[in-house]
């Protein structure tokens, strides 16, 4: 059997295929999107005309060392493609990310271009969201409250952290991860939370009417 980081980057890879000279591309993040800047910036390197735009700064810097030329929403108003990973997909393509805390990025690139692709390895295809904790990025005002009005909705909001520091997202932001025994309705959840104050997004991304690149022992698989 292929290791799993494998299949990654065969995911990461076929998804380049999809990008066509003189596209804008919104650039995901996370291990396997990592993959496809690498062959992202080979193609670049043979002469591949595009430009990118980052939804992180772990991104933006790999980018940078490529040699895969960035641009920002001052200059674009539609992105051509997004590729970018995912922590779960489900049955109806519902994602959930920001397993990297960089979910509110993803939002706004993702949200902006006109087609979304995403990959992932086998293990990330699931039948129900949930799983896997639901990041949820807070104000840093008045975290342990907005916290606090999050777990009414029946889960048990942890604060993320990274090597004993609270975690600062990209935007200066807080993540709470929070564990829901199910999200039988990520819909309703997604705006059950959005209408608490302090909470600037959430890593529930519905219906956008994705193409998934899965990737299993080597073998790609489309859905959509
Ligand atoms: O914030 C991080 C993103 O949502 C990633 O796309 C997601 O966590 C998947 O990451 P990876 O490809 O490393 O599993």
């Amino acid at each position: 059997m292929e290791p799993k980081n494998n299949d990654k980057q065969i995911a990461g890879e076929e998804a380049v295929k999809f990008i066509k000279d003189g596209m804008t591309i919104g650039l995901g993040s996370g291990s396997t999107v990592n993959w496809m800047l690498k062959k992202l910036g080979e193609r670049v390197k043979e002469g591949l005309n595009i430009k990118g735009i980052p939804s992180s700064l772990k991104t933006e810097r790999l980018a940078n060392e490529l040699g895969i030329p960035l641009t920002d929403f001052s200059e674009v108003a539609q992105l051509d493609l997004a590729i970018d990973g995912a922590d779960e997909v489900d049955s109806r393509l519902n994602l959930l990310k920001g397993g990297g805390g960089s979910l509110v990025r993803e939002k706004i690139v993702d949200m902006a271009a006109k087609e979304l692709i995403i990959i992932v390895d086998r293990s990330k295809v699931v039948p129900q969201l949930g799983a896997f904790p639901l990041p949820v990025e807070v104000l840093p005002f008045g975290w342990e409250l907005t916290a606090r009005n999050i777990a009414k909705l029946g889960c048990e909001p942890i604060i993320r952290k990274k090597e004993d520091q609270v975690f600062v997202s990209d935007n200066g932001n807080y993540i709470l991860d929070c564990k829901f025994s199910a999200i039988k309705q990520p819909e309703i959840l997604h705006e059950d939370l959005k209408r608490i104050v302090g909470v600037v997004e959430t890593g529930l991304f519905i219906g956008m009417g994705v193409k998934v690149i899965v990737a299993k022992n080597g073998e790609i698989e489309l859905l959509k």
